[in-house]
Parts: structure tokens; C-alpha cells; sequence
């Protein structure tokens, strides 16, 4: 049975020259699981949009052809008409909460299709386990972490059992294993009720294994098919599936698992290339001792001592609700702090961050939140840029060189709020990086931005680094943690249980652990380790 039928349809948004999607078939069957991949701003979200009418209801822009699911077609609804039918989770969880509690937030849907109690009771209760926040079914939504919402968010739809599911992105604030867990949980849904499931994803390394099918977006148009045949030449591609064009293996492999059986002769071949990490031992840049953070009753950070040295970057990992967000933001000084000290730069000029007009702080310990749309205002990106340039004394055209580096070929003209997740996401790092502040902490600085994107953010905080800055990023994003990070910093129940050398600290964990390192061992982490240790191609 076809749960998703788009014929000859094109997408054109307000002031735009060229349509974002053009002349699209696709048809999806009932109990598929497709995973949809695309550059940044390529019309993932778009593409996903459609299925419930979002676009062009909300989104404005002009929508030619026909979308219909299971039989219905979306022009003729509203979205809150086909919420029976089709459960979106957009990309930004907060943003589409409707009620103040998570058990309220996981009952609101249902209550808006008229079930009966003891049939809610029993989904929340269900819910609450299948995504492991049974301990938060009284907690007000706005005081979650960042993975704790997104999983309150897809708990929220699933109560419903909709026919259909749409996650944007689902995995990108959730733990490495809290993902798998996670979509494991999808997963049973796609076998044990015949869900059908499209997800976008650019942490593909975490859904590949799972997809039926691969849709990939490029310039427009759609590609769909079996996944090994759709990944051999998407212009986004996971590490072992990057691992499998440069061997030039067949059949590609799709996960650890695929690799790791075709890797053999490569694997006896990996000598431990790598000679052991050493950190640099710069001057301290940022010292913290017996930082405590509380949210009322709970202690998020119990007296943690962490110091920041000039010159490296550090990643901060750890599952949701460790304690990541409430330490940066205590250590950049604009946020709590229950007790404990905390120093930026040394001798003289020795400072609290606390102590600092927000302002001047701005400018000595930058932070990128993880929601960071909230700093954008003016109503262009240049005029954001311009702004940047101005406001830290750079010269003309430093942040839309920063920019270009991220992620090139925005038009200027664009206003921010009309921007992709990923494109808004990068707009704000080159505003923030424009800066240069002598610390620099990110919030979870990844989502929404493609493997280019991430290694293209990787050359310019190692640039940064090499300046004799220090930067400080909490991420969930193993892979690209690997590519970026010289030392690794992990929380657990708001302290410190790990810290060294980023090879020393994420080899011998399974949750952190990218996938090369899983496939090959030796000491390598990303696929340059494993061009500079071969060469271009096998
Ligand atoms: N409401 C809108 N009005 C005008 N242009 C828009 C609107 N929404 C998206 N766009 C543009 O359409 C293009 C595709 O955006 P979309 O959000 O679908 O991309 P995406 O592939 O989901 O991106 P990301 O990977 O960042 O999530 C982008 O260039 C974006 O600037
Ligand atoms: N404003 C707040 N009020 C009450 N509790 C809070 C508040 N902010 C965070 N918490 C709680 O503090 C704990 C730590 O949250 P924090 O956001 O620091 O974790 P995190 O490690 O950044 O998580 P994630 O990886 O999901 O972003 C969580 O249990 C969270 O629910």
C-alpha cells in the first residue's frame, strides 16, 4: 500500500529566482523507514514540510503538484487537520510545545484527537519508558536539557500513533546511545504497527543501518533507492561509507558492522600508526575550581576544576542531562553559579567572566547556545555580517569570509529567519567567530550542518586554536569530535569522569567512539587519519 505519493511536484519560495524542488516523484510505501539526506540547505525539511502541509501553510511560497498521504491530499487540510494521519517533529523541539509539563505535553495530542483517559494513561506511561524520561514526567518542559526536550518531542507524536512519522533531524541533541536507543524504539514501531517513518538526518552514520530506503536531495531533484546504491555517489557521505568509496569495497558498507568484515587485509596493515597524543601546555586561558551549578533542588555541576589552555580545542561529551549546557554556561559567566571559582586569563589582568559588563565579556568568552537563532535580529544577512565586522572592530568582510568558509554561496539578501537550520547555524558561528574571543565555547554547534560544513567549522576553531585561543564545545557529535577536538573532557552526573588526549579518551569507549576507530583500530579516528596513514586511494 502507498502511504506517500508526491507527483510532478516543484516548490518555489517568496522572492526566490529558482524553485528549491523541482518536478519531484516520489512514492513511499506503508512500514518504510526512509532516511533523507542532502546538503545544508539542500530541501530536506522542505521535502518534509510537504507531508503535512507546513509548506506552504506556514512556510509561505508557492507549491505546484500533488502531495497526498494515505489517500488524502495535504492542500486541501490544514496540518492541524492531518495530525491524526501524519506526526512531524520539526528540528527545533521547543518550538513546537504547546503545554508547560512534559506528561501534559505527552497527553496534549491525544486530547486533541478526543481519546479516552485510561487509553492516554497507558500511552504516556508506555511513552515515558520507550524513551527513558520517566523520571521527568513532572518536569516543566522549559527546564530540560537540550536531548531531554528532543525526547519529550518525539514522545509526543508517537502518543498519537499517527500512520505516518516525520523527524527532522531526531538524533542531533540526543546522546550517542540515547540515538540508538531511540531509534531502535522507531524502529519496532515501523515493524510491530506498520509505521511509516521518513527522517532527515545529517548524522547519517547513526540512521543508515536502519533506512529501507535513502532519499538524497540534490539540486532540487530527488534520488531514491536501495541505500548502498543511493549512498555509492551522495554528495553527503558517513565515514565508513567514505572508508568504502576509497577502498572501493562492494557491496558499500552501510554501518561498523558491513565494514568491519570487509576491512580485513586493511585492518592487518594498520600498525599503530599514531604516536601517543600529547597535549600542548600553553598558559592556562580559563581556570575553574569547585564549580557547582543548582537548578533549585538539583545539582547539575558538583564542584568541578577544569582548566582551558591557550591553543586547544576541547570537547565536552556526555549523555543528556550530564550537566554540559549549565557548565559553559557558569564558566562563560553569564549563567548560574552556586559556588566555586572561576578565572579568565592570569597575573594583572586576572578577571571573574562574572564579574564582566556583558558586553566587554562578549568579547573575552563568546558562546554559541544551542538554540542560537535568538541572537540573530536584523533583517538580512549581510546586515548581521556588516553588524559583526562593526561591532568588533574587523575589518569589512571578516564575517562573510567566515562565512563563506562555513557554508558558502548564501545570498546576502536573505532574511535570517528564512534561512535552513543548518544556513542560520552558520550564520551565527561566523557572527560569534568574527569575535575572536580568547575563549570560545559552542553549545552543541553542529545541527543542521553537512560533513563539509563540519570539517569546514573544524579548519577555522583549529585556526582559532593555533592563535592562542582556547575553544570549549559540548557535543553529542562523535564524529566530529574526531575531526576536531585535542582533548576530551566527559561529564557524568554533573562532574568530571574522564579528560586526556582525544584518541585516549574515545578508543576505548564504545559510546564515543567514531566509526573508523570501530572499523580499523590503531589509533585512527577520521578518514584524513586514514589518507595520511595510505594514501589518496587504495
Ligand atoms: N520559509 C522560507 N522562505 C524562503 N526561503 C526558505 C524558507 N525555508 C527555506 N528556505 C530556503 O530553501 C532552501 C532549503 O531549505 P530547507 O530548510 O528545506 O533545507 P534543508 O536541507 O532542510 O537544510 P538543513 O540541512 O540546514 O536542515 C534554503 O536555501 C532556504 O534558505
Ligand atoms: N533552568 C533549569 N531548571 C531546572 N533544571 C534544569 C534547568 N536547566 C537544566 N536543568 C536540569 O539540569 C540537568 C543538566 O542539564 P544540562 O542542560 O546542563 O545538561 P546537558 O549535559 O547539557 O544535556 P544535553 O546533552 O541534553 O544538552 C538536567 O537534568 C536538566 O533537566
Amino acid at each position: 500500500m502507498t502511504a506517500i505519493e508526491l507527483r510532478d511536484v516543484s516548490v518555489t519560495y517568496a522572492d526566490a529566482v529558482e524553485p528549491v524542488l523541482r518536478e519531484v516523484d516520489l512514492s513511499i510505501s506503508e512500514g518504510e523507514l526512509v532516511l533523507v539526506v542532502g546538503r545544508t540547505g539542500s530541501g530536506k525539511s522542505t521535502l518534509l514540510g510537504l507531508l503535512n502541509g507546513l509548506v506552504p501553510y506556514s512556510t509561505g511560497g508557492t507549491v505546484t503538484g500533488t502531495v497526498t498521504v494515505h489517500g488524502r491530499e495535504t492542500s486541501a487540510h490544514r496540518p492541524r487537520d492531518l495530525a491524526d494521519l501524519v506526526g512531524v517533529v520539526g528540528q527545533d523541539p521547543l518550538a513546537g510545545f504547546v503545554t508547560d509539563t512534559v506528561e501534559e505535553e505527552l497527553a496534549y495530542g491525544m486530547e486533541q484527537l478526543g481519546l479516552p483517559p485510561e487509553v492516554m494513561r497507558k500511552r504516556v506511561e508506555e511513552t515515558l519508558d520507550l524513551l527513558g524520561i520517566a523520571e521527568l514526567r513532572d518536569a516543566p518542559l522549559a527546564d530540560l536539557s537540550g536531548g531531554q526536550q528532543q525526547r519529550v518531542a518525539i514522545g509526543a507524536v508517537l502518543t498519537a500513533h499517527p500512520k505516518v512519522l516525520v523527524l527532522d533531524e531526531p538524533t542531533s541533541a540526543l546522546d550517542p546511545t540515547g540515538a540508538e536507543e531511540v531509534l531502535a524504539a522507531i524502529t519496532r514501531l515501523v515493524h510491530d504497527l506498520g509505521i511509516t517513518v521518513v527522517v532527515a538526518e545529517h548524522r547519517v552514520e547513526r540512521v543508515l543501518a536502519y533506512a529501507d530506503r535513502v532519499v538524497h536531495v540534490v539540486d532540487g531533484a530527488v534520488e531514491s533507492g536501495e541505500p548502498a546504491a543511493v549512498m555509492r555517489t551522495a554528495t553527503v557521505a558517513p565515514p565508513v561509507v567514505e572508508l568504502g568509496r576509497w577502498a572501493d569495497w562492494s557491496p558499500l558498507p552501510l554501518s561498523v558492522r558491513d565494514a568491519r568484515r570487509l576491512a580485513g587485509d586493511l585492518q592487518s596493515s594498520v600498525v599503530e600508526v599514531q604516536a601517543p597524543q600529547r597535549l600542548p601546555r600553553n598558559p592556562i586561558v580559563l581556570s575553574a575550581r569547585s564549580v557547582s551549578v543548582r537548578h533549585g533542588d538539583l545539582v547539575a555541576v558538583r564542584e568541578v576544576d577544569l582548566d582551558l589552555y591557550a591553543g586547544e580545542v576541547v570537547a565536552l561529551m556526555g549523555r543528556n542531562g550530564a550537566g554540559k549546557s549549565s557548565l559553559l554556561w557558569a564558566l562563560q559567566g553569564s549563567g548560574r553559579r552556586s559556588g566555586g571559582s572561576v578565572t579568565l586569563g592570569g597575573g594583572d589582568d586576572a578577571v571573574d567572566p562574572g564579574d564582566l559588563a556583558p558586553a566587554v565579556r562578549r568579547t573575552r568568552v563568546g558562546l554559541v547556545p544551542q538554540t542560537p537563532t535568538d541572537l540573530l535580529y536584523l533583517s538580512t544577512v549581510g546586515a548581521e555580517c556588516a553588524q559583526a565586522d562593526t561591532e568588533t572592530r574587523s575589518a569589512p568582510g571578516t564575517c562573510r569570509e567566515l562565512l563563506d568558509r562555513i557554508l558558502p554561496d548564501i545570498d546576502p539578501a536573505t532574511h535570517p529567519r528564512d534561512l535552513s537550520e543548518g544556513q542560520r547555524l552558520g550564520l551565527v558561528l561566523a557572527v560569534q567567530l568574527t569575535a575572536r574571543p580568547d575563549v570560545l565555547m559552542l553549545d552543541e554547534p553542529t545541527r543542521g550542518l553537512d560533513y563539509q560544513g563540519k570539517a569546514a567549522l573544524a579548519e577555522v576553531l583549529r585556526g582559532l586554536a593555533d592563535d592562542g585561543h582556547a575553544v570549549l564545545l559540548s557535543t553529542h557529535d562523535v564524529e566530529f569530535t574526531a575531526i576536531v577536538a585535542d582533548r576530551v573532557v566527559v561529564m557524568a552526573g554533573g562532574e568530571i569522569v574522564a579528560d586526556g588526549p582525544t584518541r585516549d579518551v574515545v578508543t576505548s569507549s564504545p559510546a564515543f567512539a567514531p566509526q573508523i576507530s570501530k572499523v580499523l583500530g590503531g589509533g585512527l579516528l577520521a578518514m584524513d587519519d586514514v589518507v595520511r596513514a595510505f594514501g589518496e586511494r587504495r
